[in-house]
């Protein structure tokens, strides 16, 4: 077997990811990898486009990588990834997910509840200010962008910054891999925040000729790191959001789960939210869907595995964002093809 090339940005945030999941293939696989930097349009423009994810400005570069064969593996921030499929490429591995929260990096040890009124929070994620501004009204909620550093040295009492701010929000899931846990004050409760569709979640990405023969190193070793319960929540958070067709500005929040009920079946639950950005409307719903239950008792019952599919996951985020459009969702938020 050649040496597999993994593609990444140079950010640390990027580098700290893939060098994970190279160790990882390289463990399963048995083959030896090398890591390549691809520079990409969102690490070149330091403006807006840098801190909103969604709009794929850090996924195009590393997968025009893999078509060119630059590189053969790469790995993206799922919540980064657009939903549309791409041509010729195939989301191979969705390893075990982080903790999906938002963390509140605050000074002085704050929660969102003790932060004093008026206090100034920064995020530049419409998501994240709405939220926000639905539990504490009284919140100041200031534009921030840059790498996680630069945002983290914005709070007061940080050794790295000008310290104008009383707290920033960030992914935790981001600060795990970074190390930089000891900044988080509060992991913010999904039910006052819940975080971007696929948060805390990586995707692994190959050329789809690649997995042709299911045996190959490669595409064994991706089989292996792929983790189904991760793939099927996110699979749900990410049918969502495709039904809703939320812009990148949209303040849509999401997050799945999958619970086995053991011989019974098992089942998928979605949470998600749209709301004004200002946070004076907030419209959240939750839908479950089950297989293998519901047995009446009378025929034999079949069980042929305990497991949601990924079509009862898809239809599950699809019925919640239908839901959540027939409470007007779409008068809250930029969602619909122009947005
Ligand atoms: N939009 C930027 C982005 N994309 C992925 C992460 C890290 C967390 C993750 O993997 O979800 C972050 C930083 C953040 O939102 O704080």
């Amino acid at each position: 077997m050649p040496v597999v090339r993994i593609g990444t940005r140079a950010s640390t945030l990027a580098l700290t990811q893939t060098g994970h999941v190279a160790d990882d293939l390289a463990r399963l696989g048995g083959f030896d990898v090398e890591i390549v930097h691809v520079r990409t349009e969102g690490d070149r423009l330091k403006g807006s486009l840098a801190t909103i994810g969604g709009t794929g400005v850090f996924v195009t570069a590393l997968r025009d990588a893999l078509l060119d064969g630059r590189c053969d593996v790469a790995v993206h921030s799922l919540k980064d990834l657009p939903t549309a499929p791409a041509p010729g490429l195939t989301v191979a591995a969705i390893p075990l997910r982080e903790d999906p929260r938002d963390a509140l990096c605050a000074r002085d040890g704050l929660t969102l509840r003790e932060l004093p009124a008026g206090a100034r929070v920064g995020t530049g994620s419409p998501r994240r200010m709405a939220q926000l501004l639905a539990a504490r009204p009284d919140l100041e909620v200031v534009d921030i962008r840059g790498n996680v550093d630069t945002r983290l040295g914005r709070v007061a009492g940080s050794s790295h910054g000008p310290g104008d701010l009383d707290a920033v929000v960030l992914a935790r899931a981001g600060l795990a891999r970074l190390g930089r846990l000891d900044a988080v004050t509060e992991a913010l409760d999904p039910e006052v925040m819940l975080p971007a569709p696929g948060q805390g979640a990586l995707a692994v990405e190959v050329r789809t000729a690649d997995l042709a023969d299911p045996t190959a190193p490669l595409a064994a070793a991706l089989a292996a790191l792929d983790h189904l319960p991760t793939r099927l929540a996110v699979v749900a958070e990410r049918a969502l959001l495709a039904r809703l067709e939320a812009g990148c500005a949209a303040p849509v929040g999401a997050l799945a789960s999958v619970d086995t009920l053991g011989a019974e079946g098992a089942s998928v639950t979605v949470e998600a939210v749209v709301a004004r950005t200002d946070g004076t409307r907030v419209l959240r719903h939750g839908v479950s869907a089950t297989t293998n239950v519901g047995w009446d008792g009378e025929q034999p019952r079949v069980v042929p595995q305990p497991f949601v599919d990924e079509d009862t996951a898809r239809d599950a985020g699809e019925s919640l964002a239908d839901l959540l459009l027939e409470q007007g969702a779409a008068e809250l938020a930029p969602l619909g093809p122009r947005a």
